[in-house]
């Protein structure tokens, strides 16, 4: 089967001011499957973002190319919807028509557009505010528009480069699990950067290890724990293991 997305030895050089240059991403091949929802962990500055926004097509790569259902990323693309840690809502519109934003950019009909940006308005929780402008949010209610926005218009992949990064522990442990539910409801590729070691095994199917100087494939870790996944598995030694797994070849490479 046609993996859905295919790093094939993917490169990135940077020209560093004064005529040098900095390999920040060196020869990464992945594939990921449909459905598939991977983590990819690493230490600062190891190409997490790089790689992701080479799959986005939003930069280019200096050598080898990225495949979605086999065809090259030559740009960006409605079947990519790309999430970043920094909510892009647009202040001036409320929930629903942020929301709405993509599908109304798209042309679909009012009444088609307000069933379904409602429908993910309740998935992810903000039917009591979806007439509400963003300033009046917190930020994770910000972040859940921003995942409702992505998933309206129905993309087959979602890039989420630290969506949750900028948010409390307890709200993250929340969004982490209504991210699922929507997951495990509509089933789309998921690529999700973190650097928090919990949620890379919480959430993954397969843990992507990277590591820096020059930034690369390190390990990939699978996560044998079924969905739905549950507050219980946290504590379970099983979880220990594995977050003690990927710790170690995030902090310890040398010891994993
Ligand atoms: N536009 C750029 N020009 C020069 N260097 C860059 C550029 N973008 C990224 N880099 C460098 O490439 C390396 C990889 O950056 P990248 O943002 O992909 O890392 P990351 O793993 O996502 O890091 P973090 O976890 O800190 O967000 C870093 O050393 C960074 O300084």
């Amino acid at each position: 089967m046609t993996p859905r997305i295919s790093f094939q030895n993917v490169s990135r050089r940077f020209e560093l001011g004064g005529g040098g240059e900095f390999l920040a991403l060196d020869r990464f091949s992945l594939e990921v499957g449909e459905g598939e929802f991977i983590t990819v962990v690493g230490p600062s500055g190891c190409g997490k973002s790089t790689a992701m926004n080479i799959a986005a097509g939003l930069l280019r790569p200096t050598a080898g190319r990225v495949l979605v259902d086999g065809a090259a990323v030559e740009g960006p693309g409605p079947e990519r919807g790309v999430i970043f840690q920094q909510y892009a809502l647009f202040p001036w519109l409320t929930v629903r028509e942020n929301v709405e934003f993509g599908l109304r950019v798209a042309g679909m009909p009012g009444k088609r557009r307000r069933e379904i940006a409602d429908r993910f308005i309740g998935l992810v929780g903000l039917t009591d505010f979806a007439e509400a402008l963003p300033k009046t949010l917190s930020g994770g209610m910000k972040q859940r528009c921003a995942i409702a926005r992505a998933y309206a218009v129905d993309p087959k992949i979602l890039l989420m480069d630290e969506p949750f990064g900028a948010l409390d522990a307890l709200t993250r442990v929340t969004l982490q699990d209504q991210l699922l539910r929507t997951w495990s409801q509509e089933r789309r590729t998921v690529m999700f950067i973190t650097h928090d070691v919990d949620e890379a095994v919480y959430l993954g199917g397969r843990v992507i290890v990277m590591a820096a100087r020059p930034g690369r494939l390190y390990k990939v870790i699978p996560v044998d724990l079924p969905y739905p996944r549950t507050e219980e598995m946290r504590l379970s030694t099983a979880f220990a293991a594995l977050r003690n797994e990927v710790w170690r070849s995030v902090y310890h490479p040398e010891a994993a």
